[in-house]
């Protein structure tokens, strides 16, 4: 989870593939209006995500309740609601987050120096507006998004083994 930018496709990929997990990119179920809001650069309201969120939980709870590898979804889950209907997915305790916590200069650097994405630069401030830190809440690692790739992979695996104990 984390604003525009902090690297969520990118840790999402290499993490599943570390661990041979099913990996699903929470933005490709966004509805295509809200596609289309967000290149034009209108952020997204609480009822824009909310159907949104329906299917990301009901895509966790199928998950969980297939046995198999787990699941990364990817997913900005800007706000404490937000998670918290996530956290509804599967037995209590099974969905935990990890919030890639960048600021906001390299957030917009990051999504102005990649093209092809439906991401507006003009959203990023807007990003940072709407996002209610995770800290405090059951489950959750905070790692700092600017650490390489493979550092946030290996403190991620390392976390999945002992979430509760490194959980703030
Ligand atoms: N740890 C990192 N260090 C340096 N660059 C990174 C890191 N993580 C991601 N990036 C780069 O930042 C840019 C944004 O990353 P990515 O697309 O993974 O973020 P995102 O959170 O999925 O963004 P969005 O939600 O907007 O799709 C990409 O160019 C990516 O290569
Ligand atoms: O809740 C939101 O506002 C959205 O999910 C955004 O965060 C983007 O889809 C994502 O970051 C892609 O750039």
């Amino acid at each position: 989870m984390g604003v525009s930018g902090c690297g969520k496709s990118s840790v999402g990929q290499s993490l599943a593939h570390a661990l041979g997990w099913t990996l699903h990119e929470g933005d490709a179920y966004h509805a295509e209006e809200s596609i289309r809001k967000m290149q034009s650069g209108t952020p997204l309201t609480d009822e824009d995500r909310s159907g949104w969120l329906d299917t990301l939980t009901r895509l966790l709870d199928s998950a969980i309740a297939t046995p198999g590898p787990g699941v990364v979804l990817t997913c900005s889950a800007l706000k404490r609601k937000y998670r918290d209907r996530l956290r509804d997915a599967g037995p209590s305790g099974t969905v935990g987050f990890v919030f890639l916590d960048l600021g906001y200069d390299t957030a917009l650097q990051r999504v102005q120096g990649r093209s092809g994405h439906f991401f507006s630069p003009e959203l990023v401030a807007n990003q940072f507006a709407t996002l209610e830190r995770p800290e405090g809440e059951g489950t959750v690692l905070c790692v700092d998004a600017t650490l390489p790739l493979t550092e946030i992979v290996q403190r991620t695996q390392s976390w999945l083994g002992r979430p509760h104990a490194l959980t703030t």
